[in-house]
């Protein structure tokens, strides 16, 4: 009986652990979400707090962000969590930002069904400049994670604004793609039954339809897509997932909950590789030399992680024909939505 007691206590200890990320090490990491109350921002606030890296959370909004704070704060687990609206008692956006480490951005508005990622650029853009101008002045040397879309244009927003400022440090500003490399693993194991968490496909280009290149022949499992119209439909898919969630969301905007996990991994990512651990990779959209000479400033890729933020953008790699293809038809483009969000801030600082 004591034994049986004994079992469900340590079963219930064990539940009561916070889990999904795996740590022991001390830390120290002052997280902001800005854009915290919405339909990534709650999930992703959540999955933060339950991050052991994290100790302090600080979620600002236009709306509810208090409210979100209270909320996840009764969450026991280490971060201490604290809410700030732009006429909040805790103070507004700058209070928010004093002493960020890392700072996530998954403010601005989605997309309803028949629109494209661009569309939401004359929204979004300022509301990306503005957040970027605050955390310049009071934390310039955070890294920004940045998910408010067009993230092809938001990412060179961001750079334009810390460069102004004189405080730009190409090293820590990431666009998070995490998201097209979750679809693309999620897909090909589908495919091929092996395990997602086995199933790694890195996708390179930028956060947009045809800018979304998977490198699907660098994954272990590649041999199991049949060329020819199996390869064309997943490769589709993953270029376009985000529509099949627009669309099936009829109206109510685009991912969150699997953009909050990507995000979630992502900022677990670095701040692992910001506290010393070695061999940390991700992809990214980063400020690259990959393909600077065509104009494309910014590029996804596996960046390894350090404790400076990107510590070494790798190669493509060898890459097949069909990927030599799509990369063609990604280039142009990229280098359209990069060029996009530098001319509009230089005419809107
Ligand atoms: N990078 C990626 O892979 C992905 C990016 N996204 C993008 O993330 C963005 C957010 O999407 P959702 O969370 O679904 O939208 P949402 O509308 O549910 O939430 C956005 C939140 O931003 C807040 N906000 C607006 N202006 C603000 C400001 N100036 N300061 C602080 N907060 C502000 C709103 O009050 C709202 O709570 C969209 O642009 C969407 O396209 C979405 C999915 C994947
Ligand atoms: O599709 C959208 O608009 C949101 C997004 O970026 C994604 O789900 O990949």
């Amino acid at each position: 009986m004591f034994a049986a007691r004994n079992a469900l206590r340590a079963g219930l200890r064990q539940a009561q652990q916070p889990r999904m990320f795996s740590t022991s090490a001390v830390n120290n990491k002052n997280v902001a979400v800005l854009g915290a109350s919405g339909g990534i921002g709650q999930p992703l606030s959540l999955l933060l707090k339950n991050d052991p890296l994290v100790t302090q959370l600080r979620l600002f909004d236009v709306r509810l962000a208090p409210g979100v704070a209270a909320d996840i704060g009764h969450i026991n687990t280490p971060a201490v969590t604290t809410g700030y609206s732009p006429d909040g008692a805790e103070g507004g956006l700058e209070k928010c930002l004093e002493g960020a480490e890392v700072i996530v951005i998954p403010a601005g508005v989605p997309r309803k069904p028949g629109m494209t990622r661009d569309d939401l650029f004359n929204t979004n853009a300022s509301i990306v400049r503005d957040l970027a101008k605050a955390a310049a002045k009071v934390a310039p040397k955070a890294h920004m994670l940045i998910i408010s879309n067009p993230v092809n244009s938001t990412v060179p927003i961001v750079r334009e604004v810390f460069k102004k400022a004189g405080v730009y440090d190409a090293k820590k500003l990431f666009g998070v793609t995490t998201l097209d490399v979750t679809r693309a693993s999620t897909f090909l194991s589908g495919i091929s039954g092996a395990a997602p968490s086995e199933t790694i496909v890195p996708v390179v280009g930028g956060h947009s339809g045809v800018t979304i290149v998977p490198l699907l022949s660098q994954a272990a499992q590649s041999s199991s897509v049949k060329a020819g119209e199996q390869y064309e439909k997943l490769v589709h898919r993953i270029q376009f997932g985000g529509d099949e969630v627009v669309k099936a969301k009829d109206g109510a905007g685009s991912a969150t909950l699997s953009m909050a996990y990507a995000a979630a991994v992502f900022t677990n990512s670095l701040l692992r590789a910001l506290k010393g651990e070695k061999g940390i990779k991700e992809c990214a959209y980063v400020d690259s030399p990959l393909y600077k000479d065509q104009g494309v400033d910014f590029f996804a890729s596996a960046v390894e992680l350090g404790p400076e933020g990107v510590k070494e953008i790798n190669p493509i790699g060898n890459i097949s024909k069909e990927e030599e293809k799509l990369l063609e038809a990604a280039v142009p483009e990229l280098a359209k939505n990069v060029q996009k969000g530098i001319k509009w801030v230089g005419e809107n600082p």
